[in-house]
């Protein structure tokens, strides 16, 4: 009897709450199907959005931030803003309707009721922003920290075999569990705080129940409510207060999310590097005149140590130049600010005459070639990786062209795929590696070819053809081209044109390899250094 009558009841109000917002709260799987959609619209394009805004940044941006950071951005933390664009969201719309369809309809029936739930539901929402707030902060930390954990795993899968030759896979374990206990910590006291905010919960909602037992009972005696208003009273007064549970649960879950997104969001708004806004010259032609004027520079990391000073080149159309010096000399960052990676502090950089800051940067980099000191080649086929960033029209004999010329063309082809074999980090030598890079490099048909340590993994024979690579394209009249390189292994720069010897930041020695040996300075000392070695 009390259990049909207690339907009856909800079945009365429920009818009695047909509103435009009854199709909102209904029809769930319409909601949800709506909420899922916008979600995966919203999270692709901020991927997308995240994901230009940092490849646009400038290189000293990626000085300052960890690549472990940068991709839990991408991943973990573009996924906590879906889950609240699909879930919390959705929630708190609902409840928010429900319970102020609720709130009305209460002040309705008997507004000094209505007044004393409103009040205790105020304190409920009071507790329900302060909780937010701080499980926001907490978030914010737990991804901090989760950054790190994540920055250590992925530090020492890349040099697992340093770990495992140095024995020091516990040590690792150790770095790794640093950060975990952080995360078990914060995720302790979130747990207290969640507690806490229960408690606070159930109190007050009991309350509500006393108050209405108490102020309702007293109202019925007076004559001012029925029994059965009060019965009415009492489920709805649970409804709103479940209601506010539910918007203070979710809102403290989407404060997290916020949290957690708000690097996320700061990356997204980064504005691309000046030098890909900014509209420069192309000239007609490159003659690959370099020259460096009074160039100074220190990077921004680290500012008080002056990397580069007072520096003054001039590298002649069709010059083979050589950079020499011990490590850490600023060798590389010469190189760094010739392909504009860099600005330099003081002084400038002129290409045929002109600032590089005036000169197109995309147009420029098209007719530089380049080969680093590591090249990591991309997963993807051989010939791609030869193609990769190539914007003429190549065919497949180009890119042969290019690997017979950097010695690879064999090594490919005794590969189970060919050209077509996909590269894996372990598949290839690191001196097969750099020949595929030198192809790259000069599939480009650059102006200025520019190697910084580019024959470093190769074994002396592979040396020796490509330095008679290089010899037959610089005489090669048809297409000139500018050689910068910067080698350790002296014998491979001794028929430079010109050999730069750096020491400290600064040009200490300069001249063909005889004039330099004559003069007996530093250059002559590590040449009989490395002779000594080889004897
Ligand atoms: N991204 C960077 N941020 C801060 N300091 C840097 C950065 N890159 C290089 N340096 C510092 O600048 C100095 C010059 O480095 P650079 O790589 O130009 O020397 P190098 O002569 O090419 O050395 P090596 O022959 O070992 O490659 C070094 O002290 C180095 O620690």
């Amino acid at each position: 009897m009390l259990v049909s009558w207690f339907f009856y009841v909800l079945l009365q109000e429920y009818s009695e709450l047909l509103t435009p917002c009854y199709v909102y709260l209904n029809f769930s799987g319409l909601r949800g199907c709506c909420f899922g959609i916008a979600n995966m619209i919203l999270v692709k394009r901020m991927r997308e959005t995240l994901y230009s805004a940092l490849l646009f940044q400038d290189i000293s941006f990626f000085d300052n931030e960890t690549v472990g950071d940068l991709t839990s951005r991408l991943g973990a933390d573009c996924q906590q803003v879906s889950r609240v664009i699909g879930n919390d969201l959705n929630l708190i719309l609902r409840n928010v309707l429900q319970g102020t369809g609720a709130l009305i309809y209460l002040l309705v029936l008997s507004w000094p009721l209505g007044l004393c739930t409103m009040m205790i539901c105020s304190t409920l929402l009071i507790i329900m922003l302060l909780y937010g707030r701080y499980q926001k902060k907490a978030a914010k930390l737990i991804q901090e920290f989760t950054a790190s954990a994540n920055e250590v795993a992925q530090e020492t899968f890349s040099l697992m075999r340093t770990v495992r030759v140095y024995g020091t896979e516990k040590q690792e374990v150790g770095r790794y569990k640093q950060w975990l206990g952080k995360i078990a910590d914060i995720s302790l006291r979130q747990s207290a705080a969640y507690g806490l905010w229960n408690l606070s919960f159930n109190t007050l909602y009991h309350s509500t129940q006393v108050i209405a037992v108490l102020i309702g009972g007293m109202s019925i005696l007076a004559g001012h409510i029925t029994a059965e208003q009060l019965t009415k009273f009492i489920l709805y007064s649970e409804w709103l207060i479940y209601s506010t549970w539910w918007v203070g649960d979710n809102l403290s879950s989407l404060m997290q999310s916020v949290g957690a997104s708000e690097k996320v969001f700061q990356l997204m708004d980064l504005l691309p590097s000046d030098q890909f806004i900014s509209k420069g010259l192309k000239l007609q032609r490159l003659l690959g005149h370099i020259e460096f004027v009074n160039v100074s520079f220190y990077y921004a990391s680290r500012a008080m140590v002056p990397v580069l000073q007072h520096v003054n080149i001039s590298v002649h159309p069709n010059e083979v130049l050589a950079i020499v010096g011990l490590s850490g000399s600023g060798k590389s960052t010469l190189v760094n600010l010739l392909l504009r990676l860099y600005e330099p502090t003081d002084g400038q950089v002129l290409i045929d005459g002109f600032p590089l800051q005036e000169l197109d940067v995309k147009w420029l980099r098209e007719r530089i070639g380049f080969v680093g000191q590591e090249p990591r080649l991309f997963r993807m086929d051989i010939s791609s990786n030869i193609r990769y960033g190539c914007t003429r029209d190549i065919k497949q004999k180009d890119v042969e062209w290019a690997a017979k010329q950097a010695y690879a063309h064999d090594f490919i082809l005794s590969l189970p795929n060919g050209y077509k074999t996909l590269v894996d980090n372990d598949l290839l030598s690191g001196g097969q590696k750099q020949r595929i890079a030198i192809a790259r490099a000069l599939l480009r048909d650059p102006t200025i070819l520019v190697l910084d340590e580019a024959t470093s993994a190769l074994d002396a024979e592979s040396e020796h053809n490509v330095k008679n690579v290089l010899r037959a394209l610089r005489s090669d009249l048809k297409t000139k081209r500018t050689v910068i390189v910067i080698a350790h292994r002296l014998s491979t720069i001794q028929a430079a044109d010109r050999i730069v010897v750096m020491d400290g930041g600064r040009i200490v020695e300069m001249g063909s390899h005889m004039e330099l040996l004559l003069k007996d300075g530093i250059y002559a000392r590590l040449s009989r250094r490395q002779a000594d070695a080889v004897a």
